[in-house]
């Protein structure tokens, strides 16, 4: 099993986060990696996985009318998570080598959107605290088809659409936390995927 990213893909990813601040990429894991995280989230669903909330810490609760997806935290122990995980440190590493950008801890959560489940739009993180700096969102949809609904749409600061990402198997979609607002649209089948972000050192755990 691969565990890293080519040099040449960290190339790709450091410029085109430095020439325009996201970038989507298909098919970079291995279609059998991709499957296993996916049957993870199918298997786990209804055993491990718990309603999402917003805000941080004390702060943080449920609040059905923005999010409605259930997620369960990554967890290095587990086999899966960490073949995902693994990747994810081989981006840290070379994008703080290319780039300079003190990536050091990452956190990311399985998420499951139910049918009629949606993610209003919203900012990742605070403008400067930096708490998260980069987002990565991985989809695992083998069938996705346009009526399925449930793409991410992702805005400029000036809140213009910049593009409707479809939630395709295998795809990955990395973009700066403070710059892009993002939304996922209601979805119309279950929809699964990986949200995730590197934080600086000394940040808090959350959004
Ligand atoms: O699943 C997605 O497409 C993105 C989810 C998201 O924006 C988040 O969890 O912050
Ligand atoms: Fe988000």
């Amino acid at each position: 099993m691969v565990c890293e990213f080519s040099e040449s893909v960290l190339d790709g990813i450091a410029d085109a986060i430095v020439d325009r601040g996201y970038i989507c990429i298909d098919n970079l894991f291995e279609p059998e990696v991709v499957a296993r995280l996916r049957d993870k989230v199918f298997a786990e669903a209804d055993a491990t996985f718990k309603p999402a909330s917003i805000g941080r810490g004390q702060e943080q609760h449920r609040n059905t009318d923005i999010r409605r997806d259930s997620i369960r935290w990554l967890e290095p122990h587990c086999a899966v998570d960490n073949s995902y995980l693994l990747l994810m440190e081989s981006l840290k590493n070379g994008l703080n080598r290319r780039l300079f950008m003190g990536l050091f801890d990452y956190e990311s959560h399985y998420a499951l959107y139910r049918p009629g489940a949606f993610y209003k739009k919203h900012v990742d993180a605070l403008k400067g605290s930096q708490n998260r700096i980069l987002t990565t969102v991985f989809f695992m949809n083998p069938e996705w088809q346009p009526d399925h609904g449930g793409v991410l749409k992702l805005y400029e600061e000036d809140d213009s659409l910049i593009e409707e990402l479809a939630p395709l198997m295998g795809r990955l979609v990395i973009f700066l936390s403070e710059r892009f607002p993002h939304e996922v649209m209601p979805t119309n089948v279950d929809r699964a995927s990986i949200a995730g972000w590197f934080r600086v050192a000394g940040s808090q755990h959350g959004f």
